[in-house]
């Protein structure tokens, strides 16, 4: 059986402000880095044997896939960091508490910008607070930093680096962990479920709770799926 472990990285500072945080480098909280520990905890559990790690080039997620796999006693297994992992750009919103922009913009307006699937948040001005195109992780990638992304934009950079570097590797029968951020494993959850445009509004990734997902063998379709941690799991999309 090959099995894939998504992780959203425990919370972060800006979780807990309540900033939309996207490409800024935050740092996990005590909170969160609590959360990495017990999904690591509840990987070893399972017992399941991974053989490589993806992850994004984002400190939150990176410690979390760290912490996680010291508490697996793995943390000799591949790690690859990949932009395309990264969160949601989140152009012009980046930094803004999320209360204070829904008083200003509306509850509704800031659900479609945070939840929707082809509505982009306003783009961030170059030149801007949070403007990361000087970044030299990027630079370095040679990445033309996002002005702002929608949730299709974001998955038209995970699609296909999951489909050249990630499926091969499942379909060959390899059990692997990503661990990324709310909206990249949104837009994984919407392919690997065939997730509608529409319901994709309604899938929520809590923090730090690794959601294991049963492949069929030799295949990209998942057989089942269930959040280790029950407390604190979010409905799923249905299997089809
Ligand atoms: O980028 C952020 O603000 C969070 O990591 C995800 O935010 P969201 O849940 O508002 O999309």
């Amino acid at each position: 059986m090959t099995r894939l472990a998504l992780i959203r990285h425990g919370q972060s500072q800006w979780n807990l402000e309540n900033r939309f945080t996207g490409w800024v480098d935050v740092d996990l909280t005590e909170k969160g880095r609590a959360e990495a520990h017990k999904a690591g905890s509840l990987l070893k559990d399972t017992g399941i044997e991974f053989s490589a790690c993806f992850t994004s080039v984002q400190k939150r997620a990176i410690r979390t896939l760290w912490m996680a796999l010291d508490e697996m006693d793995r943390m000799w297994l591949p790690v690859t960091r990949a932009w395309q992992l990264n969160e949601r750009h989140y152009g012009g919103l980046t930094g803004l508490n999320k209360a204070e922009t829904a008083e200003k913009h509306g509850a509704d307006q800031v659900k479609v910008w945070r939840r929707s699937y082809d509505i982009p948040p306003p783009p961030l001005e170059k030149g801007a607070a949070f403007d990361l195109s000087k970044d030299l992780r990027y630079i370095s990638l040679g990445v033309d930093v996002p002005a702002t992304e929608s949730l299709k934009l974001t998955l038209d950079r995970v699609q296909p680096y999951f489909e050249a570097e990630i499926a091969p590797r499942i379909e060959s029968g390899e059990s692997l962990i990503i661990a990324a951020h709310g909206n990249s494993l949104r837009a994984l959850v919407k392919i690997l479920f065939d997730v509608s445009n529409d319901d994709i509004v309604n899938v929520e990734i809590p923090t730090g709770n690794p959601l294991l997902i049963e492949m069929m063998d030799g295949t990209l379709k998942p057989s089942s799926a269930r959040y280790l941690d029950g407390e604190r799991a979010t409905d799923l999309p249905p299997i089809k």
